[in-house]
């Protein structure tokens, strides 16, 4: 969900819907939750613990793609399942916070895809890589999402855990180092992400990562109490 490359297509008609986002998140007060770091920094981990430690307040946006769903995989729930020309037409008409064209297939996170979980009074949860953060900034939602960017000790530490997790061969493990190192100099610049948390004991990230997202918790509660 939501973690391929990113590169903007089209922000026709963004806003308007920039607007509607804006109006959504006014009144509840929840704002989305960007998440970007290389792969192996331990996005998947830290944001596993986060849904376990404070259950259902967080929920993944569900992202678009014009790609087949893979066997087990459920229309509405790993992503919505459109066509080419589907897809094309709702990039056009703005629907589309940001997209992407990778490997032969379409991908993008849609207003709505955000706004449904903010009505749901859930916190959005997005995992996108830089290009996929410099498209929800220039979205210029209101409130603006929560930017965390999560970063490995160090290169060796990122390349042990790349290697260990077995799930890449060596190509796209250099092609992950390098992007990694893209990536972490775009976070090194003033005021790229709200916080940068590196994540070198497990514990004590989660424990930085939960503190510092202890306000978006407590409004989401809150929301939840008034609702119900
Ligand atoms: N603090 C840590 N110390 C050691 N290993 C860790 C730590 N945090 C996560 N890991 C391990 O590193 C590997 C990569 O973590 P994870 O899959 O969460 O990364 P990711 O950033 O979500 O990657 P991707 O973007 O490719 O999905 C996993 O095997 C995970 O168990």
């Amino acid at each position: 969900i939501c973690k391929l490359q990113r590169l903007p297509i089209s922000f026709v008609g963004i806003v308007s819907s920039s607007r509607r986002i804006a109006a959504m998140s006014a009144s509840t007060g929840i704002r989305p939750i960007v998440f970007s770091g290389p792969s192996g920094s331990g996005k998947s981990t830290l944001i596993q613990r986060l849904m376990e430690r404070h259950p259902g307040c967080f929920r993944f946006c569900v992202s678009h793609t014009t790609r087949q769903p893979r066997a087990g995989e459920k229309h509405g729930q790993h992503y919505w399942y459109v066509t080419e020309a589907e897809m094309l037409a709702d990039i056009d008409a703005g629907k589309f916070i940001e997209s992407t064209h990778f490997a032969g297939n379409r991908y993008g996170t849609s207003y709505k895809a955000v706004t449904d979980v903010i009505n749901s009074g859930q916190i959005p949860v997005l995992d996108v890589d830089v290009q996929g953060v410099k498209s929800f900034k220039a979205a210029k939602l209101q409130p603006p999402p929560t930017y965390v960017y999560i970063k490995a000790p160090s290169m060796t530490d990122l390349e042990q855990r790349l290697r260990a997790r077995c799930t890449d061969d060596d190509e796209k493990i250099r092609l992950r180092l390098a992007e990694a190192e893209a990536g972490n100099a775009y976070a090194d610049q003033a005021g790229a992400y709200d916080v940068v948390i590196v994540n070198d004991n497990l514990d004590a990230a989660f424990a930085e990562l939960d503190k510092f997202l202890a306000d978006d918790v407590a409004r989401a509660l809150a929301v939840k109490a008034s609702a119900s």
